[in-house]
């Protein structure tokens, strides 16, 4: 049974024990988080709060961590890198441990602890997640972070191709913000599918990276100058992204398995 959230606020009281919940926030945390792990961070720790978050990495062994996040999409102050997917290279993030807050997706992350297994969906490795669900038999909720208490169009969208892959695997759906987010993602997929299989057209714009400009968290980031970012949350399966994400606990953190 798989269901959709499209804000955490949105998670009826209760409703992930015992399940699995795939958290989402496309632009910018969830991508950013797989390539942070992808290039060599040993862990994600995800805070609520820069206050914390200054803390947590305080306590971290000398020179191991790494402070990075935002608030509403700027950088922080005094925080090693800010929100952006390609900030975190290998030479970047190889041995360190990112100490991570965002505006809402280390938030949605924090929303989600209550279900028995919690995992980080992204484009980028979307298919490794995919992967990891196939045999799933509890039930299965994609949690959207939204943006600052609002849905947001990109999370929907991918709750949306997670819905219809496990449809296809013939999981039912198990609420109707999961048809609303399946129904999303099926008026787009055949472009998006088509980009992938045979290319695209001299100068044309990749169909998943217009997509994601369409919605506010698009728009946002692109008026702060980082289309890029659109960009790399729009790759689909991104070959060096192919991981699963999963928190573990004592202490709590995000690690990469294959
Ligand atoms: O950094 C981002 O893209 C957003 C910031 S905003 O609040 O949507 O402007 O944060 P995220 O937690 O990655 O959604
Ligand atoms: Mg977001």
């Amino acid at each position: 049974m798989v269901s959709v959230h499209l804000l955490p606020s949105l998670i009826p009281s209760g409703a992930l024990r015992g399940g699995v919940a795939v958290v989402i926030d496309v632009l910018r945390a969830s991508t950013t988080i797989v390539h942070a792990l992808a290039h060599g961070c040993t862990a994600v720790i995800p805070c609520g709060e820069i206050d914390e978050a200054r803390r947590v990495a305080a306590g971290l062994p000398r020179g191991s961590a790494l402070l990075g996040g935002e608030r509403h999409g700027v950088p922080i102050e005094g925080f090693d890198l800010g929100n952006s997917p390609g900030e975190y290279t290998a030479e970047a993030c190889r041995g360190r441990t990112l100490v991570m807050t965002t505006t809402n997706g280390t938030r949605a992350l924090l929303a989600s602890l209550e279900a028995e297994t919690v995992l980080v969906g992204s484009f980028v490795n979307f298919a490794a997640t995919v992967q990891r669900l196939i045999h799933e038999e509890r039930p299965v909720h994609l949690v959207c972070a939204g943006t600052e208490g609002a849905v947001s169009y990109e999370d929907a969208l991918l709750a949306g191709a997670f819905a219809g892959r496990f449809v296809d695997l013939e999981h039912e759906l198990g609420n109707d913000e999961a048809e609303i987010a399946r129904g999303l993602w099926e008026r787009v997929q055949e472009n998006v599918w088509s980009h992938e299989d045979h290319g695209l057209r001299p100068g044309e714009e990749p169909p998943l990276v217009r997509y994601l400009k369409r919605g506010a968290g698009g728009r946002r980031v692109i008026e702060l100058g980082l289309a890029d970012d659109v960009e790399a949350a729009a790759t689909l399966n991104r070959p060096d992204c192919h991981l699963v994400v999963e928190l573990a606990r004592d202490p709590l953190r995000l690690l990469a398995s294959d």
